[in-house]
């Protein structure tokens, strides 16, 4: 019987005249052919790349700009076209690249990067030195400009900078190979804490990309929408919307191209032949929602315990949730779970944060001769936040306990 209905709802679906064309080139793991608006970063970065096409060694490289401003994109495009001019120069000239937030150990990126020169190399076991010694070796085989693109470099050395060092010294002992790095990083500051030898190694070299304008970002979409939309599958504001909402994110490409695919995603649900505005708007705050819900996955477990107190008093009708009440709930819900009961003080803390990012919503209320207080809302919905809540196996066991709750009263 079920499987009758979804069949027609399938046939149903289908019959809607899709408004997408090509949905896969708005998702991130899509490299554009056509980088606008980055003709300087891209020169910049070819004119000091051409010394791998001469047989020399490019200098090091940083590339600094905030997020979704295209510097993976870029550096991607131009590490693609010199490899295929080396090639048609008969010059052996390989980019590899890595990003470190997923590799960000020095055995695992040395591991890695042997790998992609085809030797096998276990991704656990090895002393260290031994791989390090492995990938000298392998690249050193042949004649070869070999440039190291570390995306999100600034990840690597959280755990210490002994790789980078390791790295920018490497070409000491190779006889035949030349290595150059690139590290592409969203954050100004991450050399203040690398060793002076390998800042001034690692950044002979930089180049900044600024954020877009609202402008630029349209002409990112526009390009973009022609290869993922139907025509006139756009009513005329979209694009407009959606750049002006990722301008004010501090020019993000990324967050531009989510919200026109997003958007599109909710007219499609609604069956709808054109995206219009409403859907940007819907898109926008989806993608909220769901940033929101994924920092609240990251909280340490105090932090979720509290956020869960102020859901349980929601869910038992107080309208108005003052820290107080919180901070009863939360006791409760820290001897159920058995773990460290923190003070009123450090709770209120906790609330401030919640607050800081987006969270929880805390106004300061004039109870008049009762004083001031806190009361607390919720700026996540309720359903998805608990999912994500109980994901933690500290807090499964509370997915059914009912706190015991004063009366409220409404002064
Ligand atoms: N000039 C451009 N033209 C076309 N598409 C672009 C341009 N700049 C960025 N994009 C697109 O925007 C998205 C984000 O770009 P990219 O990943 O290069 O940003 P990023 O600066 O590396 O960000 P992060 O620091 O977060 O990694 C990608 O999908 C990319 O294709």
């Amino acid at each position: 019987m079920q499987s009758k209905s979804l069949d027609g709802l399938f046939q149903e679906l289908l019959e809607n005249e899709p408004i997408f064309k090509n949905k896969e080139v708005l998702r991130h793991s899509y490299t554009p052919d056509s980088l606008v608006h980055r003709d300087d970063q891209i020169n910049s970065l070819a004119s000091i790349l051409v010394s791998a096409l001469r047989g020399d060694t490019p200098s090091n490289i940083l590339i600094y700009g905030k997020t979704g401003t295209g510097k993976t994109a870029v550096t991607r495009h131009v590490g693609i076209e010199l490899e295929r001019k080396g090639e048609s120069l008969g010059l052996s000239c390989k980019v590899v690249y890595l990003n470190c937030e997923v590799i960000d150990t020095q055995y695992r990126l040395l591991a890695n990067l042997t790998r992609q020169f085809g030797e096998d190399v276990p991704m656990t076991g090895w002393p260290t030195d031994q791989v390090f010694f492995k990938f000298k070796e392998t690249i050193d085989n042949e004649r070869q400009v070999v440039i190291i693109i570390l995306d999100e470099i600034d990840k690597l050395i959280k755990k210490g900078d002994d790789v980078l060092y390791n790295l920018s010294r490497i070409n000491t002992d190779l006889e035949k190979a030349k290595v150059s790095m690139i590290g592409v990083s969203n954050d100004l500051k991450f050399t203040e804490f690398l060793d002076p030898r390998v800042k001034s190694s690692l950044g002979e070299e930089e180049i900044i990309f600024p954020p877009y304008d609202a402008d630029q970002i349209s002409d990112i979409l526009h390009e973009r929408a022609q290869i993922a939309y139907k025509p006139d599958a756009l009513d005329e504001m979209v694009i407009p919307l959606c750049a002006a909402f990722a301008a004010q994110e501090h020019g993000d490409a990324r967050r531009a191209l989510d919200l026109l695919r997003v958007a599109g995603e909710i007219a499609e649900r609604e069956n709808k032949s054109r995206v219009e505005e409403q859907h940007v708007k819907g898109a926008q705050e989806k993608i909220e929602i769901d940033r929101v819900i994924e920092v609240v996955r990251t909280l340490p477990t105090q932090s979720k315990l509290a956020l869960y107190s102020v859901m349980l008093l929601r869910n038992n009708g107080y309208k108005n949730v003052t820290t107080g009440e919180v901070y009863n709930v939360y006791r409760q819900l820290c001897l159920q779970v058995d773990m460290d009961i923190l003070t009123q003080r450090r709770v209120t803390d906790l609330m401030s944060e919640l607050d800081m990012l987006g969270i929880v919503n805390a106004v300061v209320v004039s109870k008049g001769r009762y004083g001031r207080t806190k009361e607390i809302v919720l700026s996540v919905p309720i359903n998805s936040t608990k999912k994500v809540l109980f994901e933690d196996y500290r807090l499964k066991p509370l997915e059914f306990f009912k706190p015991v709750l004063t009366t409220q009263l409404h002064l």
